[in-house]
């Protein structure tokens, strides 16, 4: 059964890690996709792995959505080409900036204020960071925000119509301006991209027994400094004017803790110290839970598992068994040993019962 709000058929253009993710969504909901890109490896990887069949040079369709999927650069051209291409559909596009988007179709003397109501600017807030279509995924938006940015000549079918894109794809929707969206991805996504990207550049010269050290706190802190250096010197150059002020007011805050670290016995020093951890710990919990919940302290369980094929699947299956929800999991490998730390997150109430049925089961349990 069809349980889609789009009708379809729907044309995903730039068929990479995210327009892929669409495509492989929308299809598992029954929603026709078409898909082009510049690249026929792109599109070719795209159609073999289910996300949709390749739009033909010369084949006529009359899309109900165009879904642009390609790097910021390119996507006021793509959507101001595909708003006169394809006359009755609705255009939107999934870029991680807005605004200079916006103003570029504005200013685009092709369009006129009927060709740019059928355009709405979007923004998935869901992503991994490899790039291209094999690293897609059908569910890539369950769950995650999916922001909404009509412009004021953005007709009500055309909101309507990426909004049903969204919800399609199980996403939860935001609604936004340019401007706010633009100023709240600077704060969310830009600045902990630079910020990552230059802890991890701390690192190019450092000697292999330095890294050898390593734990989970500078894989937290550098896990997206391995994004795609192509998409994201777009989105810092797309995005510069939001993202100073608050590059600005980090380089304020490094100014003062080296001036502190330089009399770290000088008056106040401790104080101003403390004050940096304990405004980073309110930050810190400030962030939502998962599904945008409230923020949450899970309690943490530790279980050691042998390196072995199967382990985990069977720890995994013992806590299911034992009816309780699994929050989140994450796995440490530790380096010339044969077993692996799972951390496993449930919620508080419930670590004593699964701490007792692990042991019982004979896992060894962290304490
Ligand atoms: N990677 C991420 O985590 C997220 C990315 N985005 C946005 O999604 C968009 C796509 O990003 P990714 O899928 O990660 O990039 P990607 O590099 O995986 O895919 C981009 C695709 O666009 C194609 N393309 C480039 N120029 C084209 C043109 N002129 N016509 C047709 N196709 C063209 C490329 O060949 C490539 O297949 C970007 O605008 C990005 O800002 C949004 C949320 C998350
Ligand atoms: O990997 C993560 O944590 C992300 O936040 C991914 C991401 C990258 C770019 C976007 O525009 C939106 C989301």
């Amino acid at each position: 059964m069809n349980t889609s709000h789009l009708a379809g058929p729907v044309l995903v253009i730039g068929t990479g890690l995210l327009g892929t993710s669409v495509g492989l969504g929308l299809r598992a909901k029954g929603v026709g996709v078409y898909l082009r890109d510049i690249s026929p490896s792109a599109a070719g990887v795209a159609q073999d792995i289910g996300a949709g069949t390749i739009l033909q040079a010369g084949q006529r369709i009359a899309p109900e959505l165009v879904v642009i999927g390609a790097p910021p650069d390119v996507t006021a051209d793509l959507v101001a080409q595909a708003l006169l291409e394809f006359p009755t559909a609705v255009v939107v596009d999934i870029a991680s900036v807005k605004g200079s988007i916006l103003r570029a179709l504005q200013a685009d003397a092709r369009l006129d204020a009927a060709a740019r109501s059928r355009y709405v600017g979007t923004h998935p807030m869901a992503g991994r960071e490899k790039s291209g279509p094999a690293a897609a995924r059908g569910a890539l938006f369950t769950s995650m925000p999916w922001v909404i940015c009509a412009h004021p000549g953005s007709s009500a079918r055309a909101v309507k119509t990426a909004e049903s894109l969204a919800i399609d794809l199980g996403a939860v929707m935001h609604r936004m301006g340019t401007t706010e969206h633009d100023e709240s991805v600077a704060l969310i996504s830009h600045f902990p991209q630079a910020a990552s990207s230059m802890i991890a550049s701390r690192l190019l010269n450092a000697p292999a027994h330095q890294l050898g050290l390593a734990g989970n706190g500078l894989r937290d802190t550098t896990r997206i400094a391995a994004s795609d250096e192509k998409l994201w010197i777009q989105i810092f150059s797309h995005n510069a004017q939001a993202l100073i002020p608050i590059l600005g007011a980090m380089k304020d805050d490094l100014d003062r803790l080296i001036t502190t670290l330089e009399n770290p016995q000088g008056p106040g020093a401790l104080l101003d110290l403390s004050q940096l951890m304990t405004e980073g710990n309110a930050g810190h919990a400030r962030i939502p839970g998962k599904h945008g919940a409230p923020p949450q302290a899970f309690a943490l369980v530790t279980v050691v598992v042998d390196d072995r094929p199967g382990q985990i699947a069977q720890l995994l299956n013992e806590i299911g068994a034992a009816g309780i929800n699994l929050e989140d999991l994450r796995m440490e490998h530790s380096a010339g040993h044969q077993v692996g730390l799972v951390d496993v997150s449930v919620l508080p109430g419930r670590r004593d019962e699964l701490i007792n049925v692990l042991t019982h089961n004979g896992w060894k349990v962290v304490q």
